[in-house]
Order: structure tokens, then sequence, then C-alpha cells
């Protein structure tokens, strides 16, 4: 990184730079935040086939190896290897065949051969499997050109997992990946939690829904829409109450209705400092602890953390762009910390700044920015989508991440590595 001390031609500012000594740090209020989001207790089982999603509560150890016993890997022929004697080609009768499912025979001749299809138990004895297009079958024999090496063709009981040995570990998502695992080692029914209550409304009288008409001065409500979106999930119980005016009498009802019952209660807008913005009186009103207010943060210095009752409060700013990465950053790991979701957190990779920027140092920025292919040492270069961008939702959708310009930098150099977190 390239830090310019000196002489800044043309910072990127928006009119709510400035002293950033008051300023909370963005790992602090996420430390801070975490902190307030106990993962609910209350647990579930479920069947699998109705899990999908949800959060295993506790790690599983395997019952019994994967596979469960020694199995053909190819359609071919069981054999004995101490029957190819002397130089091949061999040729030995077969005396049956055995296919997935079957439960093989208990023996079987000395000097034979079985017909051997894929996924079949391997049955005694049998040290190899040579597959059917190295082999000749013919009038009830088949004859071998290559001698199979000891093992060949046999997938061994418990080569995948030993029995009693970790599955998934507590905490996980029932991915795809993790739905085939407990499936495969015999799971029909799992420990979930229960679903993370989530009540959400936007603030702002301004706020239309989409597809109705506006008056003068009136917009299309977005941030409800990206978050009922990004609340779509399995282990989440969403509450959508829609929009509630900027009144204060109507901000409180809604925040007690919302904090009744709830987990964590997600509101956008009202959160500034204008006479319109009703959020911070409204939860000190309700008795609300806040944990975070005012980030070194670039969009999202408004966010607010806090907790009404049993509810984790996160206020995000009402600025489209600001609420997206203020929800992205901060205010998914809370939802996620509240499911039990271990090891979330964000991914994050370095990349290659293909833009040039002088900016004012302060608070660290996340801008949505383009992925532009490789350079010549295997790293992506990304194009930063704007400057100051709170209120560009169009942005996003053009977006494959947001690159994360450092609190203190002043100048973002062609070629410097920043970190990068992708969508
Ligand atoms: N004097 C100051 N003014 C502002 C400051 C500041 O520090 N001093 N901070 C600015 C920053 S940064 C942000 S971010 C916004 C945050 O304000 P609020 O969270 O109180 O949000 P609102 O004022 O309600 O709305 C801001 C902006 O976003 C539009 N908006 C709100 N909700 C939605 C929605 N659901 N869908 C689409 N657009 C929405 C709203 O119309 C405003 O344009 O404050 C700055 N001001
Ligand atoms: O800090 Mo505000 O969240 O940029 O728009």
């Amino acid at each position: 990184m390239t830090i310019m001390l000196a002489g800044r031609p043309d910072p990127v500012m928006c009119g709510c730079d400035g002293a950033a000594d008051a300023l909370i740090p963005v790992d602090e209020a996420l430390r801070r935040g975490l902190a307030l989001a106990t993962p609910v207790a209350e647990l579930e089982t479920l069947p699998l086939s109705r899990a999908h999603g949800r959060v295993l509560a506790r790690a599983l150890r395997s019952r019994s190896p994967l596979p469960r016993f020694d199995n053909s890997a190819m359609d071919g022929y069981a054999l004995r290897l101490a029957d190819l004697a002397g130089p091949g080609p061999w040729r030995l009768p077969l005396a049956g065949r055995i296919a997935a499912g079957d439960a093989g025979p208990p023996s079987w001749p000395r000097g034979s051969a079985l017909r051997i299809l894929t996924g079949a138990a391997v049955p005694p004895g049998c040290d190899a499997v040579a597959m059917q297009e190295e082999a000749v079958a013919a009038e009830g024999a088949v004859t071998f050109r290559r001698r199979p090496v000891a093992g060949e063709n046999i997938r061994r009981a418990g080569e995948d997992l030993p029995a009693g040995a970790p599955l998934l570990p507590g905490g996980r998502v029932i991915d795809p990946r993790a739905a085939a695992v407990l499936a495969a080692a015999g799971m029909g029914e799992v420990r979930v939690r229960r679903r993370v209550r989530v009540a959400l409304f936007s603030t702002g009288s301004e706020l239309r829904e989409p597809g109705e008409r506006l008056a003068p001065g009136q917009i299309w409500n977005a941030n409800r829409h990206h978050l009922t979106g990004a609340l779509a999930l399995p282990w989440v119980d969403l509450l959508d109450m829609g929009v509630v005016p900027d009144d204060p009498a109507a901000l409180l009802s809604a925040l007690e209705r919302a904090a009744y019952g709830a987990d964590l209660v997600v509101t956008t807008g009202g959160i500034s400092v204008g006479e319109e913005d009703h959020m911070p009186a409204v939860l000190a009103r309700i008795g609300a602890g806040i944990h975070v207010m005012r980030l070194a943060m670039k969009p999202g210095k408004p966010l607010t953390i806090g907790q009404i009752g049993g509810a984790v409060y996160v206020g995000l700013p009402g600025n489209p762009v600001s609420a997206f990465v203020t929800w992205h950053v901060i205010g998914a790991r809370i939802a996620e910390a509240l499911a039990g979701i271990a090891g979330g957190g964000l991914r994050k990779t370095l990349v290659r700044a293909g833009f040039a920027r002088d900016r004012v140092p302060g608070r660290c920025e996340f801008v949505p920015a383009r992925l532009m292919g490789l350079d010549g040492t295997g790293i992506e270069v990304v194009e930063s989508l704007a400057g100051s961008v709170s209120h560009r939702v169009a942005l996003l959708a053009g977006a494959d991440g947001l690159v994360l310009i450092p609190a203190d930098c002043d100048h973002v150099g062609r070629g410097d590595l920043l970190e990068f977190i992708p969508f």
C-alpha cells in the first residue's frame, strides 16, 4: 500500500468525512455486536429431508465406517491374485455375479472369478477387481491380459471415514454437501437450533412500495427488498413489518412490537442526526442499551447496534448502499452468530487495485468493485465502481464484491494489494 502523506490533489470526500477520533473501528463494532449475539438455545429434531439449510446443534460422529464395506469401484471381475499363476494372459471360469445391493456370496470357488458391478460388496478373499475393459468374457469364463495390483479397484471400508470419526462440527449449516454426508452416514434425523426470529422494518415517510404511484419527493423502498432477500434463509424466521413513517410514536410502537419475541430487530433509516431521524430518541425511550454508534466505516457511519430486552438491535443507515454494506459486513455476521453458525464470517481475498484514488483517511471504506481478470502474477485486478457510493444502489448489481480500503490510507495506487470481500 502506498500511503501518500502530503499533497492530496483530488481526495474523494463526502460531507460526513471529518474527525475520526470519536468513531468506532469496524473490527471493534463487530466484536461488540458479536458479544451480544448468544446463539439461540432451543433445539429441534428434524427429519434430514426437512433440515436443509438449518444449523446443526452439536458435533456428530459417524456411527459406522464410510464406506460401510469393501466394494468395487468399477464394473469388472473380482478375483484372487493367487489364481493368476505364471505368465498371462490368464483364464478363469466365472462362478457368479454380484451387483450393487446384493449381499454377495459367503464364499466362492478357488480358481474362479466373479462378475462384479460398481458399488457391489467385494466377496471374501477377493484382493483385486479387474475393470471389464481389461478383460474378455466369453463362454462362461474371463481372460485377463494384465495382472491387477493388490487392492486394485477396491474401495475399502472406512477409507472415507472410520467409525466414530468426526462427521460434521456443531454449528455447521446443513448445505447440500453436509446433507450428502449426513445421508451417507445414515442420519435420518438431526438435532438443529431453532430458527432465529428476525423482525424487520424500514423507516421513512418518503418510502412507497415498488409498483405504487409516487407523489413528488417520494421514493420506492429498496432496503426492505434487499433485506427480505438477504434474510430469506432456512435458519431465519422473518417478521417483515414493512414501513414505519418518521413519527416517534409510530416508531416506538413498531420497535416494541418488533422486539417482542424477536432475537434480532433490524431497521433501516432514521438513525442519523437530522430532526426527522427519530430512532436514537426512540431507542433511548424504549430503554435500549446502545453498544455501537458512529463507526469509522464508509459507507455506514451511522450504524447502530444495541439491545432491546432480549433482542439484539441492528439499525442500518437509510442510504441503500450503506444499508447493504453494513448488513453484509456486520449485520449478517450478528445474525449468523445468533443462529449458532460456526466459522461464519467474511471470506476475504487479496486483489490488486486497478484504480488510483486519493482519499481522506479516518474511516475504512468498503467500495463496490468489479473483477477485471488476472494480472501477470495471477492476482485478480479490481475496478472500483465509484468514489462516494452510499446512495448509488444501481452500482451494486454490477459489483462482484467489496474492496476494502484501510482507514489510515490516503492514497490507493494502481497495483496496490487490497482486501476484497467477494459476494
Ligand atoms: N449532518 C449530517 N447528515 C448526515 C450524516 C451526518 O453525519 N451528518 N450522515 C449521513 C450518512 S453517512 C448517512 S448513511 C445518512 C444516514 O441517515 P439515516 O440512517 O438517518 O437515513 P435516512 O435519513 O432515513 O435516509 C438516508 C437516505 O436514504 C434514503 N432511504 C432511506 N430508507 C430507504 C429505503 N428503505 N429505500 C431506499 N432509500 C432509502 C432516504 O430517502 C435518504 O435519501 O445520513 C447522512 N446525513
Ligand atoms: O456513511 Mo453514510 O453510511 O456513507 O452514507
